[in-house]
Protein backbone atom coordinates (compact mmCIF):
# COMPACT_ATOMS: atom_id res chain seq x y z
CA UNK A 1 0.00 0.00 0.00
CA UNK A 2 1.46 3.47 -1.09
CA UNK A 3 1.63 6.01 0.72
CA UNK A 4 2.59 9.58 0.34
CA UNK A 5 5.00 10.66 2.99
CA UNK A 6 4.43 13.73 5.04
CA UNK A 7 7.00 15.49 6.28
CA UNK A 8 6.13 18.30 8.69
CA UNK A 9 8.51 20.65 11.38
CA UNK A 10 7.10 21.52 14.62
CA UNK A 11 8.48 25.16 14.66
CA UNK A 12 7.04 25.13 18.64
CA UNK A 13 7.85 28.60 19.93
CA UNK A 14 9.90 29.31 17.34
CA UNK A 15 10.36 32.19 14.76
CA UNK A 16 9.11 35.82 14.34
CA UNK A 17 7.09 36.81 11.64
CA UNK A 18 10.20 38.49 9.59
CA UNK A 19 11.93 35.16 10.32
CA UNK A 20 9.30 32.83 8.76
CA UNK A 21 8.59 35.14 5.62
CA UNK A 22 12.78 34.81 4.82
CA UNK A 23 12.68 30.58 5.40
CA UNK A 24 9.20 30.20 2.93
CA UNK A 25 11.12 32.26 0.63
CA UNK A 26 13.80 30.02 0.60
CA UNK A 27 12.61 26.66 1.27
CA UNK A 28 9.57 26.52 -0.44
CA UNK A 29 10.59 26.46 -3.80
CA UNK A 30 12.64 23.78 -3.25
CA UNK A 31 9.96 21.22 -2.16
CA UNK A 32 9.32 18.58 -4.66
CA UNK A 33 6.55 16.07 -4.56
CA UNK A 34 8.82 13.08 -3.05
CA UNK A 35 6.69 13.81 -0.44
CA UNK A 36 4.31 16.33 1.21
CA UNK A 37 5.95 18.34 2.96
CA UNK A 38 5.07 21.03 5.82
CA UNK A 39 5.70 23.31 8.89
CA UNK A 40 3.62 23.98 11.59
CA UNK A 41 4.46 27.26 12.92
CA UNK A 42 2.97 29.64 15.84
CA UNK A 43 -0.64 31.38 14.99
CA UNK A 44 1.18 34.93 14.68
CA UNK A 45 3.46 33.40 11.55
CA UNK A 46 0.85 31.62 9.57
CA UNK A 47 -0.42 34.04 7.69
CA UNK A 48 3.24 34.50 6.46
CA UNK A 49 3.69 30.96 5.83
CA UNK A 50 0.64 30.81 3.64
CA UNK A 51 2.53 32.59 0.97
CA UNK A 52 4.06 29.22 0.26
CA UNK A 53 3.17 27.34 -2.37
CA UNK A 54 3.69 23.79 -2.10
CA UNK A 55 4.78 23.43 1.70
CA UNK A 56 1.70 22.58 4.02
CA UNK A 57 1.35 25.06 6.88
CA UNK A 58 -0.04 23.66 9.82
CA UNK A 59 -1.30 25.50 13.42
CA UNK A 60 0.21 23.86 16.59
CA UNK A 61 -3.04 23.59 18.56
CA UNK A 62 -6.69 24.84 17.54
CA UNK A 63 -9.71 24.82 20.28
CA UNK A 64 -12.29 22.72 20.24
CA UNK A 65 -15.06 25.28 20.50
CA UNK A 66 -16.41 27.41 17.86
CA UNK A 67 -15.89 30.73 19.96
CA UNK A 68 -16.32 32.37 23.37
CA UNK A 69 -14.36 32.89 26.59
CA UNK A 70 -11.50 31.07 26.33
CA UNK A 71 -8.55 33.63 26.13
CA UNK A 72 -5.68 33.32 24.19
CA UNK A 73 -7.36 30.33 22.13
CA UNK A 74 -7.55 30.16 18.45
CA UNK A 75 -10.92 28.37 16.70
CA UNK A 76 -11.44 26.48 13.65
CA UNK A 77 -12.79 28.89 11.89
CA UNK A 78 -9.72 31.95 12.50
CA UNK A 79 -7.43 29.23 10.94
CA UNK A 80 -9.86 28.49 7.91
CA UNK A 81 -9.96 32.38 7.32
CA UNK A 82 -6.48 32.48 6.32
CA UNK A 83 -6.59 29.25 4.19
CA UNK A 84 -4.66 26.97 7.01
CA UNK A 85 -6.17 23.66 6.59
CA UNK A 86 -3.58 21.49 9.27
CA UNK A 87 -2.86 21.23 12.80
CA UNK A 88 -0.94 19.70 15.37
CA UNK A 89 -2.88 17.88 18.14
CA UNK A 90 -2.17 16.84 21.23
CA UNK A 91 1.66 17.18 21.27
CA UNK A 92 3.06 15.46 24.50
CA UNK A 93 4.27 19.16 25.28
CA UNK A 94 0.54 20.73 25.14
CA UNK A 95 -0.06 17.69 27.19
CA UNK A 96 2.26 18.38 29.74
CA UNK A 97 2.53 22.23 29.82
CA UNK A 98 -1.46 23.25 29.29
CA UNK A 99 -3.51 20.70 30.28
CA UNK A 100 -4.17 18.60 27.59
CA UNK A 101 -5.79 15.56 27.88
CA UNK A 102 -7.38 12.83 25.60
CA UNK A 103 -10.31 14.16 26.20
CA UNK A 104 -9.24 17.66 25.18
CA UNK A 105 -7.70 15.82 22.01
CA UNK A 106 -10.66 14.09 20.76
CA UNK A 107 -12.89 17.08 21.31
CA UNK A 108 -10.22 18.71 18.80
CA UNK A 109 -9.84 16.32 16.06
CA UNK A 110 -14.21 16.33 15.87
CA UNK A 111 -13.63 19.56 15.50
CA UNK A 112 -10.97 19.88 13.21
CA UNK A 113 -12.74 17.09 11.11
CA UNK A 114 -15.97 19.10 11.00
CA UNK A 115 -14.14 22.25 9.93
CA UNK A 116 -11.98 20.66 7.14
CA UNK A 117 -9.01 21.02 8.98
CA UNK A 118 -6.96 17.80 9.03
CA UNK A 119 -5.39 16.82 12.26
CA UNK A 120 -2.03 15.80 13.04
CA UNK A 121 -2.47 13.88 16.45
CA UNK A 122 0.47 13.37 18.37
CA UNK A 123 0.91 9.70 20.69
CA UNK A 124 3.59 8.39 22.54
CA UNK A 125 5.20 7.66 25.96
CA UNK A 126 6.98 9.09 28.65
CA UNK A 127 10.77 7.47 29.64
CA UNK A 128 9.00 6.18 32.84
CA UNK A 129 6.51 4.30 30.51
CA UNK A 130 9.26 3.27 27.96
CA UNK A 131 10.93 1.80 30.82
CA UNK A 132 8.37 0.01 32.34
CA UNK A 133 7.51 -1.27 29.11
CA UNK A 134 4.12 0.51 28.46
CA UNK A 135 4.60 2.32 25.38
CA UNK A 136 2.07 -0.14 23.70
CA UNK A 137 -1.01 0.45 26.19
CA UNK A 138 -0.19 3.97 26.43
CA UNK A 139 -0.59 5.03 22.39
CA UNK A 140 -3.44 2.48 22.26
CA UNK A 141 -5.26 4.42 25.38
CA UNK A 142 -4.20 7.50 23.31
CA UNK A 143 -5.00 6.77 20.12
CA UNK A 144 -8.47 4.92 21.22
CA UNK A 145 -9.22 8.05 22.68
CA UNK A 146 -8.43 10.42 20.02
CA UNK A 147 -10.44 8.66 17.45
CA UNK A 148 -13.70 8.07 19.45
CA UNK A 149 -16.91 9.47 17.05
CA UNK A 150 -14.34 10.22 14.15
CA UNK A 151 -16.16 8.07 11.65
CA UNK A 152 -13.83 5.96 9.13
CA UNK A 153 -14.30 8.20 6.18
CA UNK A 154 -12.87 10.80 8.00
CA UNK A 155 -9.39 8.82 9.49
CA UNK A 156 -7.53 8.97 5.76
CA UNK A 157 -7.76 12.95 6.40
CA UNK A 158 -6.22 12.38 9.77
CA UNK A 159 -1.94 12.06 10.64
CA UNK A 160 -0.88 9.96 13.61
CA UNK A 161 2.81 10.59 14.81
CA UNK A 162 4.22 8.35 17.04
CA UNK A 163 6.40 10.81 19.20
CA UNK A 164 7.83 9.01 22.43
CA UNK A 165 8.63 11.61 24.68
CA UNK A 166 12.51 10.38 25.90
CA UNK A 167 13.04 11.17 22.12
CA UNK A 168 12.09 14.65 21.88
CA UNK A 169 14.62 17.10 22.18
CA UNK A 170 17.34 14.89 23.90
CA UNK A 171 19.16 14.02 20.58
CA UNK A 172 18.18 10.31 21.51
CA UNK A 173 16.24 8.93 18.49
CA UNK A 174 14.43 5.78 18.86
CA UNK A 175 16.05 3.54 16.90
CA UNK A 176 14.47 2.70 13.43
CA UNK A 177 13.23 -0.72 14.93
CA UNK A 178 11.54 0.62 17.61
CA UNK A 179 9.54 3.35 15.99
CA UNK A 180 8.51 0.56 13.29
CA UNK A 181 7.45 -1.62 15.99
CA UNK A 182 5.54 0.42 17.47
CA UNK A 183 3.94 2.72 14.04
CA UNK A 184 3.45 -1.22 13.25
CA UNK A 185 1.42 -1.31 16.36
CA UNK A 186 -0.70 1.82 16.15
CA UNK A 187 -2.06 0.65 12.69
CA UNK A 188 -3.08 -2.43 14.09
CA UNK A 189 -5.04 -0.30 16.73
CA UNK A 190 -6.75 2.16 13.85
CA UNK A 191 -7.42 -1.61 11.77
CA UNK A 192 -9.13 -2.63 14.86
CA UNK A 193 -11.16 0.51 15.73
CA UNK A 194 -12.06 0.55 11.70
CA UNK A 195 -10.89 -1.70 9.64
CA UNK A 196 -7.92 -3.15 7.81
CA UNK A 197 -8.41 -0.93 4.40
CA UNK A 198 -8.94 1.85 7.02
CA UNK A 199 -5.75 1.29 8.68
CA UNK A 200 -3.87 0.97 5.25
CA UNK A 201 -4.80 4.37 4.48
CA UNK A 202 -3.81 6.10 7.39
CA UNK A 203 -0.10 8.01 7.46
CA UNK A 204 1.77 7.15 10.67
CA UNK A 205 4.82 9.45 11.23
CA UNK A 206 7.65 9.30 13.57
CA UNK A 207 8.94 12.39 15.47
CA UNK A 208 11.77 12.63 18.27
CA UNK A 209 14.92 13.85 17.33
CA UNK A 210 14.82 13.31 13.69
CA UNK A 211 17.51 14.66 11.31
CA UNK A 212 17.96 15.14 7.82
CA UNK A 213 21.00 12.01 7.83
CA UNK A 214 18.38 9.69 9.06
CA UNK A 215 15.09 10.41 6.85
CA UNK A 216 15.73 8.23 4.36
CA UNK A 217 16.12 5.11 6.24
CA UNK A 218 13.80 5.99 8.58
CA UNK A 219 11.21 6.10 6.09
CA UNK A 220 12.28 2.50 4.58
CA UNK A 221 10.21 1.12 7.67
CA UNK A 222 6.84 -0.28 6.17
CA UNK A 223 4.93 1.28 8.74
CA UNK A 224 6.45 5.01 9.21
CA UNK A 225 4.80 7.37 6.56
CA UNK A 226 6.56 10.31 7.62
CA UNK A 227 8.17 12.48 10.20
CA UNK A 228 7.39 15.09 12.77
CA UNK A 229 10.43 17.50 13.09
CA UNK A 230 11.36 19.54 15.47
CA UNK A 231 14.89 20.94 16.05
CA UNK A 232 15.99 20.09 12.23
CA UNK A 233 13.37 21.73 10.60
CA UNK A 234 14.05 25.51 12.00
CA UNK A 235 17.41 26.20 9.76
CA UNK A 236 16.92 26.55 5.97
CA UNK A 237 19.94 24.49 4.96
CA UNK A 238 18.72 21.23 7.66
CA UNK A 239 15.05 21.82 6.45
CA UNK A 240 16.60 21.58 2.40
CA UNK A 241 18.99 18.79 3.42
CA UNK A 242 15.86 16.60 4.38
CA UNK A 243 14.32 17.66 1.36
CA UNK A 244 17.49 16.45 -0.37
CA UNK A 245 17.78 13.18 1.26
CA UNK A 246 14.52 12.58 -0.52
CA UNK A 247 15.54 13.18 -4.30
O1 LIG B 1 8.51 17.27 19.24
C1 LIG B 1 8.99 17.07 18.14
C2 LIG B 1 8.23 17.35 16.92
O2 LIG B 1 6.89 17.59 17.22
C3 LIG B 1 10.37 16.55 17.98
O3 LIG B 1 11.26 17.55 18.29
P1 LIG B 1 12.85 17.31 17.98
O4 LIG B 1 12.92 16.90 16.55
O5 LIG B 1 13.48 18.63 18.27
O6 LIG B 1 13.27 16.21 18.91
Amino acid sequence: MARKPIIVGNWKMNKTIAETKEFVAAVDPKVTDKADWGIATPYLDLQAAKAAKNLIVAAEDMHFKDSGAYTGAVSAAMLKEINVEWTILGHSERRQYFGETDETVNLKMIQAINNGINPIVCVGESLEQYEANETKDVVKTQVVAAYKDIAKEDVEKTVIAYEPIWAIGTGKTATNEIAQDVCGYIRTVVADLYDQETADKVRIQYGGSVKPAGLAALLEQPDIDGALVGGASLQVESYIAMIEALN
